[in-house]
């Protein structure tokens, strides 16, 4: 499909993150007015809010003005498709409708979370980063689960530390145990780390007790958005036997602000890879899971001028696809909600270059690597910002996810030192 061309000059570019084929969803506010909903097109924010005030768009029900996308996704897709429709053809080259006074140039917004986020899920569906952890944290002879070509593996998370890119987080305080020491201590993280994810936001709820099929749940999902889940490695390899991550992946997730809808997507659908064992029924996904989404990672230390791509790896990478995660979520009678957000797992390819966390990139720590600053890095440091990006590659137009960015601060106090 080719560029759809805007009356906003600035989406026509090849390099736009936001052309008229893009459309994401975010919320914004202004100097002196409320959060309210918005699209991104090309330099701008298109405020859904004033246009519904005045019925040049419509839903089918008032839902823009509100400081969260849930009771537009509420609204399910034969809403979402008709408002993508609309909002075509308003912001089409050569539509006359005036919109000026809804247009606002992206750098006089401020973000906030796109939606509430009722429930936070994590999966472990790259079987690149699953090995390289489990040889990391259990040894080479245990480098993947035996039940991960089987199941896609996941924990539950928590919805109440996922922030907006852009929202700076301290490093947590916890237990943590180096494998020689007698006893835990309790003091800063010290392997500070993150995790480049995609998250796949519901729109459409199940009902408790009601197993989904994997096309239904493909059906269910909003959109995508870039994900972070901040991890503290040495709290997390003291804690994690027998019930996986706890503190040390509850303190803060980051999510990008705008939410890429799955209709925009879906030019780049990309195929699962070939099933290494017989999968069970309820997890079979006979159309292309995955999309063909570039992603990088960046890494700027504090003071620095300049920022260092540190990984470049794409969404095409992994086993399970977040269609396929979202039937195994439910299949034993789980509830899904509007809002319900479920991480991707950390997304690494094949070589060092390619890894979604810096435990991976490092080694462990053993093998530190280098900025453009000079500087070295095995974990994070305080100050240092990271930024995870993302895009599709169209012909003469990308499907940007914009940024998912935070800089890690020090810790608070600590007081029991
Ligand atoms: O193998 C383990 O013990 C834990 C691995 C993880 O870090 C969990 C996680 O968040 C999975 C992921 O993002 O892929
Ligand atoms: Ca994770
Ligand atoms: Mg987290």
């Amino acid at each position: 499909m080719p560029l759809i061309a805007s009356r906003i000059a600035s989406a026509n570019s090849a390099t736009s993150d936001f052309p008229l084929n893009n459309l994401p969803f975010g919320v914004i506010s202004t100097a002196g007015s409320p959060p309210r909903c918005a699209v991104a097109i090309g330099d701008f924010a298109l405020d859904l809010a004033a246009l519904e005030a005045d019925g040049r768009l419509d839903a089918g029900a008032p839902v823009f003005a509100a400081d969260r996308l849930n009771p537009f996704m509420a609204l399910g897709p034969a809403a979402w498709a008709r408002v993508r429709e609309q909002l075509t053809t308003l912001l089409a080259e050569g539509a006359e409708t005036p919109i000026d006074d809804a247009l606002v140039p992206l750098d006089a917004v401020t973000h906030h979370l796109p939606f509430a986020v009722s429930e936070y899920t994590d999966f472990y569906a790259s079987k690149m980063h699953a090995s390289n952890v489990g040889t990391m944290f259990r040894g080479p002879e245990n480098a993947l689960p035996p039940n991960w070509l089987h199941i896609p593996i996941g924990y539950n998370g928590r919805a109440s530390s996922v922030v907006v890119s852009g929202t700076d987080i301290h490093r947590p305080l916890g237990q943590r145990k180096p494998p020689d020491a007698a006893a835990p201590t309790f003091g800063p993280s010290l392997r500070m780390d993150i995790e480049l994810e995609l998250g796949a936001v519901v729109g459409v709820a199940s009902p408790w007790g009601a197993p989904i099929t994997v096309e239904e749940a493909d059906a269910m999902i909003f959109g995508y958005v870039l994900l972070n889940d901040w991890s503290s490695r040495d709290i997390q390899a003291w804690e994690y036997v027998p019930l996986g991550p706890f503190q040390g992946k509850a303190f803060g997730t980051t999510i990008s602000p705008w939410v890429v809808t799955r209709a925009a997507l879906e030019p780049f659908r990309a195929p699962l890879p070939p099933r290494e064992v017989p999968e069970l029924p309820y997890l079979h996904q006979a159309a292309p899971g995955l999309y063909d989404i570039h992603l990088e990672v960046a890494m700027e230390p504090p003071g620095a001028d300049r920022e260092t791509i540190i990984s470049r790896t794409n969404y095409r990478e992994m086993y399970y696809s977040s269609a396929q995660q979202l039937a195994h979520h439910a299949v034993g009678g789980c509830g899904m909600r509007v809002g319900d957000l479920l991480g991707s797992g950390t997304i690494s390819g094949p070589t060092r270059g390619e890894h979604g966390s810096l435990l991976e990139i490092s080694w462990g720590g053993k093998e530190p690597f280098a900025l453009d600053t000079g500087e070295t890095r095995s974990f994070i440091e305080d100050g240092d910002r990271l930024t995870l990006r993302g895009h599709c590659e169209g012909e003469g137009y990308r499907i940007g996810f914009g940024e998912a960015t935070g800089r890690i601060l020090p810790a608070v106090a600590n007081r029991w030192a």
